[in-house]
């Protein structure tokens, strides 16, 4: 059984005209290695930590400023918004077919609040608590490609033609404001589309990019605003000291001009100048160590990186239940080819090796988990291979083969094939990480005894499931496992309402 909507009622919460207070207790454990009796021994001890929040529940009027706006994902994101705002629905070789928002956790997907009468009860994930409505978002950003958003939707080839002819009136008056180019940090085949550039130093640049969010919301009357980062993946910036390696570096080499300050740290620095919340879409390292304290000084939210949409998330679920049920991933292959600008962008070597990165690294944890499947140090083949083919346009193909050990020395192969238009796993992707970043700027907590109430950590682990990389704050564990990310989000947003994790076990039944 579904409903729309819910109260939560119990001594815990507390509705007010503006905001939900809430008491939580988090139940934890705390571990001792202690030697009893002369033997040593590892202890767990159950602890509670009372925490207090409060959420502020006047939901904004937000812009999102799109950095790559004329792009695949940029484009579409856009036209589904405005389709889903408009209702507008479109006539395909199968169906007549309503705009949606299929493949966003928060808008398509629900959770569990409970039985009655022996079935089980579900609500949107959105009405956990009030959150910003899609349809309402105003889009912006930039672009260093000229193109007009009807004439990019058209380019990216992703959506139906009679969709896109409904679709051209509301954006091609839709312009991306010029963007920070500098080619030493994409692909050489970038270089023809870059005819709409900020001059001037990097100084100079980031300047202009806080004039334009200043001019964007003045213009469009927003409450709140949240950039990010959906443009071409750049090149792994060099992290050096006296370079970018604190935030007094970093700034002083914004000074001297430094030209290893990547185009994404520019807009970035212009976003925690001015306390926006920037999210990096891609996998390069835009927050370089000095980057990251600045916001942290900051206290204003950044998050990454690279968008977890496909071939990636797959692999956060199948290894994740392979090694929880005690089978041995020993090789994993992920091979796609692509003919997007996305993929012709990947084809250079040295923005390859940034979504090489992302796509490699997170297994990492799960294979972590388990020392009785692997030894020190010991890990799967892994192995990466992205090719660009223009002839498939933005429909990846993507083949991965598991290879795993299993009882009494057995071996399993796992092959998935997938295809599928590559900006329409992102686009929903990107809204919810602009709508959970905006939520998540609302939330102030604290722990029981502390004097004041804080916000989050402005490293913004709480995104982690919407990213292939997930930016977590120094000395900190980076969990992949998609379903422990998803719980970790929705049991975060449970706990605002009072209500304790889904523990699955419906005693009740038992
Ligand atoms: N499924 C997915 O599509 C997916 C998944 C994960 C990550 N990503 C990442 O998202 C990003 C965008 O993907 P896409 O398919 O939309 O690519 P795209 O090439 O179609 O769009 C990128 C846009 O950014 C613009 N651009 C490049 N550098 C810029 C700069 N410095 N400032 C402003 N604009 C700039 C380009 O002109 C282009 O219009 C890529 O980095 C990609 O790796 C995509
Ligand atoms: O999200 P995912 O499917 O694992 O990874 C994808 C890659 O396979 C694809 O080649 C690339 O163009 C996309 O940007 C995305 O990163």
């Amino acid at each position: 059984m579904f409903v729309e909507r819910f109260r939560v009622q119990s001594p815990n919460v507390k509705y007010n005209e503006e905001s939900i207070e809430s008491v939580y207790d988090y139940e934890t454990t705390e571990l001792v290695h202690q030697n009893t009796n002369g033997k040593y021994e590892w202890v767990v001890i159950p602890k509670s930590v009372r925490y207090h929040f409060n959420t502020h529940t006047r939901v904004p009027k937000l812009g999102v400023m799109l950095v790559g706006w004329g792009g695949n994902n940029g484009s579409t994101l856009t036209a589904g918004v405005i389709a889903n705002r408009e209702g507008i629905s479109w006539v395909t070789k199968e169906k007549v077919q309503q705009a949606n928002y299929f493949g966003s956790l928060t808008q398509a997907s629900t959770c569990r609040i409970g039985s009655y009468n022996g079935e089980e009860i579900h609500a949107p994930f959105k009405s956990l608590l009030p959150m910003v409505d899609p349809n309402d978002i105003v889009f912006g950003g930039w672009d260093i490609s000229n193109l007009n958003l009807a004439d990019a939707m058209a380019r990216a080839k992703v959506l139906d033609i009679d969709l896109q002819k409904q679709l051209r009136p509301y954006m091609q008056d839709m312009a991306p404001l010029p963007g920070i180019f500098d080619p030493d940090f994409i692909a050489a085949n970038q270089g023809e589309r870059a005819n709409n550039i900020i001059k001037g130093s990097k100084k100079e640049q980031v300047q202009q990019i806080v004039q334009d969010i200043t001019e964007f919301k003045v213009k469009t009357k927003v409450d709140r605003v949240v950039v990010l980062w959906t443009a071409n993946t750049e090149r792994y910036s060099n992290v050096m000291v006296g370079l970018n390696d604190t935030k007094e570096t970093l700034l002083a080499s914004l000074e001297r001009d430094e030209s290893e300050i990547s185009p994404s740290t520019l807009y970035a620095l212009a976003c925690i100048q001015e306390n926006i919340p920037f999210i990096n879409g891609s996998p390069q390292n835009t927050f370089v160590p000095g980057l990251i304290e600045f916001a942290i000084e900051k206290n204003s939210l950044i998050g990454g990186d690279d968008f977890k949409s496909g071939q990636t998330k797959m692999k956060s679920v199948l290894v994740d239940f392979l090694v929880g049920a005690g089978i041995k991933p020993t090789a994993i292959v992920s091979y796609n080819h692509l003919g997007n600008n996305d993929g012709m962008n990947l084809s250079a070597p040295q923005t390859f090796r940034s979504k090489e990165i992302s796509k490699s690294n997170v297994v990492d944890d799960m294979v972590s988990s388990n020392a009785i499947l692997y030894g020190p140090g010991e890990h799967p083949d892994h192995v990466i291979v992205i090719k660009y083919v223009p002839y498939v346009g933005d429909s990846k193909r993507a083949m991965d083969e598991y290879t795993s050990e299993i009882f009494m020395g057995g071996k399993s192969t796992i092959v998935l094939h997938n295809t599928c238009e590559d900006s329409l796993l992102a686009a929903p992707i990107i809204l919810d990480l602009v709508l959970l970043a905006e939520l998540s700027t609302r939330i102030q907590l604290k722990k029981e005894g502390e004097a004041k109430f804080h916000s989050f950590h402005p490293v913004a682990t709480i995104l982690s499931y919407l990213t292939k990389a997930p930016l977590v704050p120094p000395g900190t564990p980076v969990v992949n496992a998609l379903g422990k990310q998803r719980a970790m989000l929705e049991n975060i947003m449970r706990a605002c309402i009072g209500l304790s994790p889904d523990n699955n076990m419906i005693l009740e039944y038992k």
